[in-house]
This record gives C-alpha cells, structure tokens and sequence, in this order.
C-alpha cells in the first residue's frame, strides 16, 4: 500500500466562533485525481487555503507527505502547487518575467525556469505571447500563465480551484490532459469545481461538501451506485435541492412584472 500524500484528521476552521470547517477526514494517495466539490460557501476554498498553508490557524492535524504543515510549513509549501481561483497577476510583467519571479521564489535555475517555460508556453499555444506584458491578455490567456506557474516547481500536490473558468475548448480539453498526464507521474490534483460534467470526467473520487462537512465521497462508479444517479443529480440532492426549491419560487417572483 502506498504511503499517504495528504491525512486530514479532524480539521476544523472557524470564523468569529462561526465553524467554516467541521471535522474533516480525508486520506489521499500519490496519483490521485480528486474532485472537491460543494456549493458556494461550502469552504472549498478555505480547504485549500488550509492545504497550501495560506491560513495556518485551524484544529486538528494536516500532513504532507508525512509531514505537519504546522511543524514545517515551508517543507510543506515545496511540494504544493495552487492555482487560485481569483488570482492577481502581476500584469506589468509579460510571462516569461513572471515565471522567473516565481520559479526564483521555488529556488529553481534560470536554466529551468526557461526550459519548462518555453515548453509549457508552446503546449498552451501561447509561444507568441511569452515577451508580451500580461495587462493586454485574455481571462483565458491568464489562466492559463498561472496554471503553468503553479506547476513549473514540479510539485507533488496541484491544487486547481475553478482552474477552467474562463477557458475556451481547445484549452480546457489540453488541460484535462495535462491533469491527466501528472496523475500518471504520480502527481496528486485536488481539483475544486462546480462544474460537474468536468469533475466528472476527470476524477478518480468525488468528495462533496456541505455546510463544511464531507458528506459522501467515493469514485463517481460508487457515487452513481449508490444512489442511482448522475452526479449532477446526485449533488443536487444532497446538497442543494431545498435551496435550488427557494430560488426558483425567488425567481418566479422576481420575473412576475417581465411577462
Ligand atoms: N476570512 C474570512 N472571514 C470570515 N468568514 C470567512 C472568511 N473566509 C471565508 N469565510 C466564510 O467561510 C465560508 C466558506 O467560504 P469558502 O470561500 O471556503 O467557500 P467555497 O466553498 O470556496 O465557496 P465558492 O464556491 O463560492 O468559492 C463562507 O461562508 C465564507 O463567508
């Protein structure tokens, strides 16, 4: 059996005695793909803020590949890549600039940091562009400078929060592949998204949160058993059905002048 990438263990987080967090318990291994999946506010992202220890006040016990995040934070942050879902970019900068910032802050060669770059650029159809400031570019062309610079240290954990919002096709399917191709190197993608069809698609578990508590997970073949529906379905009913209910009367009520 393989040793363990990441073990939760109770991991709670509260806000002005509010719990965002409530007992998490989640073991994943090297190589795994998994889809973090939950309504708005659910604390997806205060999960991932947790794992690229960005927010260090939480209860109980966070490990990394064998290690406490609260015991050596930054041994921790070297084996994580995040690619937030609103992230500033510093737009003055063309990409080539940026990943030098960024691959110097991991330690990385010059030589490196080129190497990956250019290649990377190349995969994502972004060669021309990589001596170009990034204030001009798209939301998609963003997107797709910050995925490359959350992987360019070649870390053991990428964490994607809506990493294909803003994507167009060709790009999104070239991402799927790139999610893919480092799972099979071993690499562990904790994937957040709402976007079903492509959790879907490419996770090996579903973990799905509500109100902060992990209330199913397991493969989507398990998911599907379980209850006998798509995952869509699925998540609506455990997660949103009462208020999926509200807002279509909301709706119904907000529309009544627009006949
Ligand atoms: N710094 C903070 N102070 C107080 N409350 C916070 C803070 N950060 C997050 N929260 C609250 O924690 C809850 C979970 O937020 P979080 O951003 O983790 O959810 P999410 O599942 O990522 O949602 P979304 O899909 O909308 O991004 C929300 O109710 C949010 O208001």
């Amino acid at each position: 059996m393989k040793q363990p990438i990441v073990v939760m263990r109770n991991l709670s987080k509260s806000y002005d005695g509010l719990p965002i967090l409530k007992e998490l318990n989640l073991t994943i291994y090297p190589g795994e793909i998994i889809g973090y999946i939950g309504p708005n506010g659910a604390g997806k992202s205060t999960t991932v803020k947790i794992l690229a220890g960005l927010i260090t006040e939480f209860q109980g016990e966070l490990l990394i590949n064998g290690i406490s995040i609260k015991d050596d934070p930054l041994a921790v942050k070297a084996e994580i890549g995040y690619v937030p879902e609103l992230a500033a970019l510093y737009e003055v900068l063309t990409p080539n600039e940026y990943f030098m910032f960024v691959g110097g802050l991991h330690g990385l060669d010059e030589e490196v940091i080129i190497r990956r770059a250019t290649n990377f650029l190349q995969a994502f159809s972004l060669s021309d562009y990589a001596d170009v400031p990034m204030d001009t570019f798209s939301k998609g062309m963003r997107q797709k400078v910050l995925i490359i610079a959350g992987i360019l240290h070649n870390p053991k954990i990428l964490i994607l929060d809506e990493p294909l919002s803003g994507l167009d096709a060709n790009a999104v399917i070239v991402i799927k592949e790139l999610i893919t191709q480092l799972a099979t190197r071993g690499k562990t993608i904790f994937y957040c998204s709402h976007i079903m069809d492509v959790v879907e698609k490419v996770s090996d578990r579903i973990v799905l949160l509500q109100a902060g508590e992990i209330i199913a997970q397991g493969t989507m073949e398990e998911l599907k058993q379980r209850e006998g529906q798509s995952l869509e379905q699925l998540f609506s009913t455990l997660t949103q059905e009462s208020q999926q209910l509200t807002y279509q009367q909301d709706l119904n009520i907000a529309l009544q002048d627009f006949n």
